[in-house]
């Protein structure tokens, strides 16, 4: 493994990252590095450069310059299929979901993604039973399993972020890309989400990325924050911190950073 640059539990590495369209430098040169078992959030202002940086780790985008390393392999240039069948996955916001099949056959679709064993044998076969089981656990994991039957498209919007988290954890990555996993959710369904996120961050050998815009969020889920803004990286290191850094509050000024004073429990809601 050529690993001079990694240290021993870094599983992503992204070196002078940078995107450029047209005349204008949406990622501008951002190194960091994940490691195994951290949740890291990246935020950043509206337009920061956030989800293009998301694109750019997962293949959906090919970067202008830079270097990315997973395990210790160069990636630079290899393809979001190729990237998700070495375990790198994206929770998409519900791009990723077949509307017209059912949530079983979505769940089996992703269960099945590193084995090739498609739709057609879950039609036929009464084998592939480790498959099976593994749909069922993680329909099971997402509070689905009542709904295995309704087709994906039917699913309220709450039931369709869950299924494609629970797509997600089928797919069974080493790294978890989450962006904004609870938009859209109501407040009661958005407990679900973040303790499925919390029991990955849990396992203590993964990496989970999380694109966030809601602080509280952050502030229980990630052992680091990093910031983005004009397409650099502001700051990085432990919520608190980063959050209250008059750096940070200034590129946020204009918008709504709330101020990492204790919270009441109404408002963590
Ligand atoms: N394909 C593209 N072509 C041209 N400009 C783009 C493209 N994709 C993103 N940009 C620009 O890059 C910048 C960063 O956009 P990006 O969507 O990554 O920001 P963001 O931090 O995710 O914002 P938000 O929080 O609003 O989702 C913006 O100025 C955006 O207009």
């Amino acid at each position: 493994m050529s690993s001079s640059h990694t240290t021993p539990r870094t599983l992503l590495e992204a070196r002078d990252l940078t995107i450029r369209f047209g005349g204008h430098t949406a990622v501008d040169a951002v190194s960091c590095a994940f490691d195994n078992g951290t949740l890291t959030a990246i935020v950043g202002p509206n337009g920061a450069g956030k989800t293009t940086f998301f694109n750019l780790l997962s293949g959906q985008l090919m970067p202008t310059a830079g270097k990315l390393w997973f395990d210790g392999q160069d990636i630079t240039r290899t393809k979001a299929p190729k990237r998700a069948q070495m375990g790198i996955g994206r929770a998409f916001q519900l791009t990723n979901l077949f509307p017209e099949l059912s949530v079983r056959e979505n769940m089996w679709l992703a269960a099945s993604a590193r084995t090739g064993a498609g739709l057609v044998m879950h039609r036929l076969a009464d084998g592939y039973g480790d498959i099976r089981d593994k749909v069922d656990h993680y329909l099971a994991r997402v509070s689905l399993a009542h709904r295995g039957d309704w087709l994906a498209a039917t699913l309220p919007h709450g039931d369709q972020r869950k299924l494609e988290v629970g797509m997600l954890l089928a797919l069974e990555p080493r790294v978890f890309m989450f962006d904004e996993p609870t938009a859209g959710m109501s407040v009661d369904e958005v407990p679900v989400i973040l303790d499925l996120i919390q029991a990955i961050r849990e396992t203590r050998d993964k990496v989970v990325l999380l694109v966030e815009h809601k602080m509280d969020v952050v502030r229980s889920l990630a052992d680091r924050i990093i910031v983005l803004h004009e397409g650099r990286l502001l700051d990085e290191g432990e919520p608190e911190k980063v959050i209250a850094s008059p750096l940070v509050q200034q590129a946020y000024l204009g918008e709504v950073l709330d101020a990492p004073e204790t919270e009441s429990p109404e408002a963590s809601a």
